[in-house]
């Protein structure tokens, strides 16, 4: 599998967010990619979930089943969590494996990862902003998706939210996925290549 971005350029609003991004991505590997507020970091995780159309250029999804569409390999963890705050945490993970097709983890060892394991009964409303974070994160593990991107993993998290996601990411990348994080922070994955994006308006 390769994940590729090919000379991709970008126009919002009328401004050139990306200009000719490169890069070709193999199995295990992981791209940190920053620049400052308004760089494009989310405008490129969009084009690569094939949410966002590219100007130019364009994103490659190679070594997958013929019958499968690129996006089927994808998740896309947002700002926006998805978080249904009218289920409870274990209800949001049932519903999002019948969503994105299931086929992993059981979403009460998901829930069990990420440390939310005492909170599988509890409204999602009521979980706190890291817990909330937390439940986004168990949705990689009930869907297995080949391609992680993941925007501002680190928002909400405390010191131990982070070493799970560490944990998480290292897995996925051990078993041959692959991660795109956009971050501010200095996340500290082992063998990481990092990108910056360019100026903010
Ligand atoms: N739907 C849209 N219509 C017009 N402009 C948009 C739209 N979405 C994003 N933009 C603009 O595209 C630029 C890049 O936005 P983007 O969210 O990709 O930046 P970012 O690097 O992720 O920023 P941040 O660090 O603040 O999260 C910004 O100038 C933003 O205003």
């Amino acid at each position: 599998m390769r994940l590729k971005a090919e000379r991709l350029s970008i126009e919002r609003g009328e401004r050139l967010v990306l200009r000719g991004v490169s890069f070709d991505l193999g199995p295990g590997d992981a791209l940190v990619v920053t620049g400052p507020n308004g760089a494009g970091k989310s405008t490129l995780l969009r084009a690569l979930a094939y949410l966002l159309p590219a100007d130019e250029g364009r994103v490659v999804l190679e070594g997958m089943p013929e019958e499968t569409l690129p996006a089927e390999h994808v998740h896309l963890l947002g700002h926006a969590d998805a978080v249904k705050g009218a289920l409870t945490a274990l209800e949001n993970l049932d519903l999002w494996a019948g969503l994105l097709g299931g086929s992993g983890s059981e979403p009460s060892d998901a829930l069990e990862a990420v440390g939310l394991g005492h909170a599988g009964d509890l409204p999602a409303s009521v979980l706190s902003a890291g817990q909330r974070r937390r439940l986004s994160m168990a949705r990689l593990l009930v869907a297995r998706r080949a391609v992680w991107l993941l925007d501002e993993p680190a928002t909400a998290l405390d010191t131990d939210g982070l070493s799970r996601l560490a944990h998480l990411v290292a897995g996925h990348r051990s078993e041959g996925g692959i991660v795109v994080a956009a971050t501010h922070a200095d996340l500290g994955w082992p063998g990481e290549t990092r990108m910056v994006l360019g100026q903010a308006v």
